[in-house]
C-alpha cells in the first residue's frame, strides 16, 4: 500500500557507473515511494542490474547519491543495507545445506534472535511450500524450489525494500504463482519491491509503476495508463508500448 506522505523508500540522484571507458548508467533520477511496486524494464544490456546493485551496495557509483529510507548508502552502507533485500538473477545458495539450516544461517548473519528467527523460517516455508521440504539439502531441489528458498532467505530479516532481479525466469506456472502472491501480499503489507523482469505481463499485471532504462537512461516512467496517454496509445499493451518506446516509434503526445 502506497502512503504518499511518507518521505520516498528510494531515492536516486544523477547515478552514473562505467566500467573502464564503458558508460553503463549515464546519469539516472528515480524516486519511490513507500510500499510501492515498481517494475524496471529495458533491454538487455540496459543498465538495470548495474542501477540495482549501486542500490544495494554491490557496487560503487562512479557519480550520484542513493537514499533508502533516507540513509545515504554511501555515507551509511550499513543502516541502509539494514532495510534491504537482493534477490539476484542466479541467486546462491548452499548446496549441503537444509532451506531450514540456510535461513537460520541467514538469520544469523542479520543477528536475529534465534526463536524470532525460527517462527520466521516456518511461516515462510509454509508459505511458498517448502516446510516438506525443509531438512532436505538443497542441492537435490529444481530451480523453482531454489528460488523459493533464496526468496526465503531475502525476507528473513523482514526487509522495507525488497529488490528482485529477473525473479520469475525459468520458473514454472505454479512456482512463478506463489512466487508473485507472496510478493503482492508483501506489498500490500507496506513492503516496497522493486523488481526488474523481461515478461512484460508480468510487469502488466503486478507493478504500480513502471521505469523503462535504455542505454542506462530512464527512457520513460509511470504507471501503464500514464504511459499510455503520455504516447498517444490508449489501449496498448505494454510489450506494444515497450517496443515502441525502446526502438524510437513512439514519441511523447
Ligand atoms: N562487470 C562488468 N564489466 C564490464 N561491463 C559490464 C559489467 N557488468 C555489466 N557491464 C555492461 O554494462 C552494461 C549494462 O549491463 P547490465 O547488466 O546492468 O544490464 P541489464 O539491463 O541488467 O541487462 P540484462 O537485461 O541483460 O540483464 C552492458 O553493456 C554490460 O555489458
Amino acid at each position: 500500500m502506497i502512503d504518499p506522505s511518507l518521505p520516498p523508500a528510494l531515492e536516486i540522484r544523477g547515478l552514473r557507473k562505467s566500467y573502464g571507458s564503458k558508460e553503463a548508467v549515464r546519469g539516472i533520477d528515480l524516486s519511490i515511494r513507500q510500499g510501492e511496486f515498481y517494475g524496471l524494464l529495458g533491454p538487455n544490456g540496459a543498465g538495470k542490474t548495474t542501477t540495482l546493485k549501486m542500490v544495494v551496495g554491490l557496487l560503487n557509483p562512479t557519480a550520484g547519491s542513493i537514499n533508502v529510507f533516507g540513509f545515504d548508502t554511501g555515507r551509511d552502507p550499513v543502516a541502509a543495507k539494514r532495510q534491504t533485500a537482493w534477490l539476484p538473477d542466479e541467486p546462491m545458495l548452499y548446496d549441503k545445506l537444509t532451506p531450514l539450516e540456510y535461513l537460520e544461517f541467514v538469520a544469523g548473519l542479520w543477528g536475529i534472535d534465534a526463536s524470532v528467527a525460527s517462527d520466521r523460517a516456518d511461516e515462510l516455508l509454509i508459505r511458498l511450500d517448502l516446510h516438506d521440504h525443509r531438512h532436505e539439502r538443497c542441492e537435490g531441489f529444481s530451480r523453482g524450489m531454489k528460488q523459493k528458498a533464496a526468496l526465503a532467505g531475502a525476507l528473513i530479516h523482514d526487509p522495507r525494500l525488497l529488490i528482485l532481479d529477473e525473479p520469475l525466469t525459468g520458473l514454472d506456472a505454479a512456482i512463478a504463482r506463489q512466487v508473485k502472491d507472496l510478493l503482492v501480499e508483501r506489498a500490500r503489507n507496506g513492503c516496497t519491491i522493486i523488481l526488474t523482469t523481461h515478461i512484460m505481463e508480468v510487469a502488466e499485471r503486478l507493478v504500480d509503476r513502471i521505469g523503462i532504462i535504455q542505454h542506462g537512461l530512464l527512457l520513460a516512467e509511470g504507471t501503464l495508463d500514464a504511459l499510455r496517454r503520455q504516447h498517444g496509445r490508449d489501449g496498448a499493451t505494454l510489450e506494444d508500448l515497450f517496443l515502441d518506446l525502446v526502438s524510437g516509434k513512439a514519441v511523447a503526445a
